[in-house]
């Protein structure tokens, strides 16, 4: 098979790791873990986050900072648009790198990623190694949010991690192992607290087997072929969507693989904030646990406080949310992004500008 791409001095066979889960339930807490415990593997990662500013980024391990690929919105469209290119730029690089990592936004579904890798001429020069399914124990239930993309997430996995089993009973624990078993039998199935596992359990341990989704990497490659014919020497061809001014992607139906059909999030939206001036901590606080739409499922933010010289990190994740503190690395301003289904965003604005400091 040829390809299109000029400067082939490409590394073959890396080793890549899908880390998916629902909104909030320690994907990026298991990245950080293991971006600090990789010892002598250099890992590279791809970080996908569902909402307009990234703050996955700032709030992950200080790395080479090279070494972190960020993308916003649909994972439906966006990564597999840039996913084929950041792939090349890993696998090109001079000093190298042992194992790519791919973050997937909280309300992916896991199946075009995976598709992404062996079913275009990335599975000539990538392995699979494991799709890893975070989730949070003491949320999940079988009703997975009435969100497909978070069953679909538990059906595809590999490895799943049942996390924040510190907030969760030993009973729910069982329950949830029992479920996840009857969902796929021999489903390899870890436990964690801020997604500390042993990294030789979880890279490099061969789980993926493409056989089992042998049907749809064919229609992939035949899709993947076509495209290339009708675009030209495009190396992914994915030419179809585009951007509407506040970067939410437009999907063309015409274009659109199958397998892509979970267009709209699960009804999942994200509202983001910004702004150069600091909150007043107690406004912030009453609207945290006055004014937060009970819609809102997740939160997470760099908060800048009138009262404070720190730099404080707000998480907010289901029914609990936590500041951290720590030292300004820049400028300090707030970013915030709230995520949920059916949020009014200009109302969610309103009430956060209504706590800045004028
Ligand atoms: N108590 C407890 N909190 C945890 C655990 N793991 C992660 N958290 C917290 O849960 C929140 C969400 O964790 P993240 O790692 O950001 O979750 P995520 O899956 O990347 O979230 P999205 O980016 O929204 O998809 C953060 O406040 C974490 O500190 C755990 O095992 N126990």
């Amino acid at each position: 098979m040829t390809i299109s791409m000029p400067e082939l001095a490409v590394k073959r066979g890396m080793p890549v790791t899908i880390i998916t889960g629902f909104l909030g339930s320690g994907k990026t807490t298991l990245l950080n873990h293991i971006l600090s415990n990789n010892q002598n593997l250099k890992v590279a990662a791809l970080v996908n986050e569902f909402g307009d500013i990234n703050i996955d980024s700032q709030l992950l391990v200080s790395m080479d900072e090279d070494m972190v690929e960020l993308s916003n919105g649909c994972i439906c469209c966006t990564i597999n648009d840039g996913l084929v290119d950041a792939a090349y730029r890993m696998l090109e690089r001079e000093d190298g790198v042992d194992h790519l990592v791919i973050e997937t936004t909280g309300v992916a579904d896991p199946l075009p990623i995976i598709l992404t890798f062996l079913g275009t001429e990335l599975r000539e020069l990538t392995r699979l190694d494991s799709i890893i399914t975070m989730v949070d124990t003491e949320t999940f239930t079988p009703d997975h949010f009435d969100s497909e993309a978070a069953l679909k997430q538990v059906a595809y996995a590999d490895i799943t991690i049942l996390n924040k089993t510190d907030l969760a009973s030993s009973e729910q624990l069982e329950k949830l192992e029992t479920y996840i078993g009857s969902m796929k039998a021999g489903a390899r199935i870890l436990h964690s607290q801020h997604g500390q596992v042993p990294l030789p359990l979880i890279l490099d341990v061969w789980c993926n087997n493409p056989e089992a989704y042998a049907d749809l990497v064919q229609e992939e490659i035949e899709q993947t072929d076509c495209d290339r014919k009708h675009h030209g020497h495009d190396h992914h061809g994915h030419d179809h969507h585009g951007h509407d001014h506040h970067g939410h992607d437009h999907h063309d139906r015409e274009h659109h693989h199958h397998h892509s059909s979970h267009l709209d999030n699960d009804g999942f939206v994200s509202v983001a904030f910004e702004s150069d001036r600091p909150f007043y901590i107690e406004k912030f606080q009453h609207f945290l646990e006055e004014r937060l739409p009970q819609n809102v499922f997740r939160a997470k933010g760099i908060l800048w406080f009138e009262e404070s010289d720190l730099r404080n990190i707000f998480q907010l994740s289901g029914p609990r949310f936590d500041l951290k503190g720590e030292q300004w690395r820049t400028a300090p301003r707030n970013q915030l992004v709230f995520i949920g289904r059916h949020l009014n965003g200009d109302e969610i604005r309103q009430e956060l500008t209504d706590c800045l400091v004028r």
